[in-house]
């Protein structure tokens, strides 16, 4: 992914709190899982679960990994998926996301972890394909 800098003009729906202006707005990624490689470029923030934002330092050689929608679901929402958003950082900004999505045929269904521990809601089986 490229995000070029908004070199001054951004529209006023990308200028934020703080002063600071996005690039991305606050999203959750509807997938499994991500794998995320953001060079040494800052930028991206998650939402921690006291509901403040937080910048992982950028750590050439390591991915940040993001749990997408439908993990969450499958857990029946005892992991939540990672909010996060980007910045501007005045310069070009590169990343290499790898969305890691269920197969057609896998199955989805919510709360898997019923299927290991024998406890909470059952576990119903939902194709990705068929829904
Ligand atoms: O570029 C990044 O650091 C994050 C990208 C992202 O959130 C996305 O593509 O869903
Ligand atoms: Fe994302």
């Amino acid at each position: 992914m490229h995000y070029p800098p908004w070199n001054d003009a951004p529209p006023a729906n990308a200028k934020i709190e703080d002063g600071k202006i996005i690039t991305t707005p606050e999203h959750s990624d509807s997938n499994f899982l991500t794998m995320l490689y953001t060079f040494h470029y800052t930028g991206l923030e998650v939402l921690t679960a006291d509901g403040k934002w937080s910048a992982p330092e950028p750590r050439p050689g390591s991915f940040v990994m993001n749990i997408g929608d439908v993990f969450s679901r499958m857990m029946g929402g005892r992991f939540k998926a990672t909010r996060h958003r980007v910045l501007d950082i005045g310069v070009d900004r590169y990343s290499v996301p790898f969305f890691f999505e269920p197969s057609y045929d896998g199955d989805i269904g919510v709360n898997f972890m019923s299927l290991a521990t024998g406890q909470g809601p059952e576990h119903k089986v939902e194709n990705t394909g068929r829904g």
